[in-house]
């Protein structure tokens, strides 16, 4: 158990309906907080679930996305158009869906470079357009691995030098990826987890209220920003507590 470095803002939801306007009102609220300080919003993505949760918010939130860009947290490091790809994933969604979204607000990652310089090179990218992320979305598996930090590779969460790194021998398919990494995540002015459904509740637990360090979802402690949990009701059933 360790502290928190700033209070843990812990929104529940009992539809998928109120999740959604949790998200595009965490949006709304970050966005126009940038927008008044700067001219872009950045916004870090994550894969797996939350894509069609955000794809929602989006679609339902009435918001102007014009100066906002999108990074990855982490990244498949398959082609653009393998199932895989987060970054595929999120095209194939928002491009047809969202009329609003262009593709030159993606910055992404080049997995046809080799996969150490293509870690380095999105780091390269990040550091040239942004020095503290605006807003990073999260998802958290079952194993509480959060971007692609995994409980199986415990050394990614000791990096304390670079921003994006590789990973190989990932235990949830595909093997190979690239990730943020503590210092860059922990530097963000937010950071926001959704997650979803009963099968995660225990996990919810043990990283948001016992805070195991065993988890890596436990380690995300932004130093100087505000750490949001937005969760369902079967992913939040462990957790009365703190609601
Ligand atoms: O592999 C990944 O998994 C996590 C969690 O996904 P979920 O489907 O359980 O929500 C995701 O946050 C990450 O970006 C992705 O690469």
């Amino acid at each position: 158990m360790s502290e928190r470095k700033s209070p843990l803002k812990v929104i529940p939801s009992a539809s998928e309906e109120q999740l959604v306007q949790a998200l595009g009102d965490l949006l709304k609220r970050c966005s126009q907080e940038a927008l008044s300080r700067k001219d872009k919003f950045s916004v870090g993505l994550s894969g797996g679930s939350l894509i069609q949760l955000l794809t929602k918010a989006l679609k339902s939130g009435n918001l102007k996305t014009a100066d906002w860009v999108f990074f990855f947290c982490d990244e498949r490091y398959v082609p653009l158009d393998d199932n895989d790809s987060t970054y595929g994933a999120y095209r194939a969604e928002w491009l047809t869906q969202l009329p609003c979204i262009q593709e030159s607000q993606f910055v992404r990652a080049d997995t046809s470079k080799p996969l150490d310089a293509c870690a380095a090179d999105y780091e390269a990218k990040v550091k040239s357009q942004v020095d503290q992320f605006d807003l990073l979305l999260l998802g958290m598996g079952p194993d509480g691995h959060t971007c692609s930090l995994f409980p199986e590779q415990p050394a990614t969460l000791q990096e304390t030098k670079c921003l994006v790194i590789p990973i190989r021998n990932s235990p949830k398919p595909p093997p190979e990826r690239i990730t943020f990494t503590l210092p860059l995540i922990n530097n963000a002015r937010n950071v926001a987890f959704v997650v979803t459904g009963a099968g995660k509740a225990s996990v919810v637990k043990s990283v948001f209220v016992d805070l195991d360090k065993k988890f890596p979802a436990a380690w995300v402690n932004p130093t100087k920003g505000q750490l949001t949990l937005i969760v369902d009701a079967g992913a939040g059933e462990e957790i009365t507590a703190l609601n």
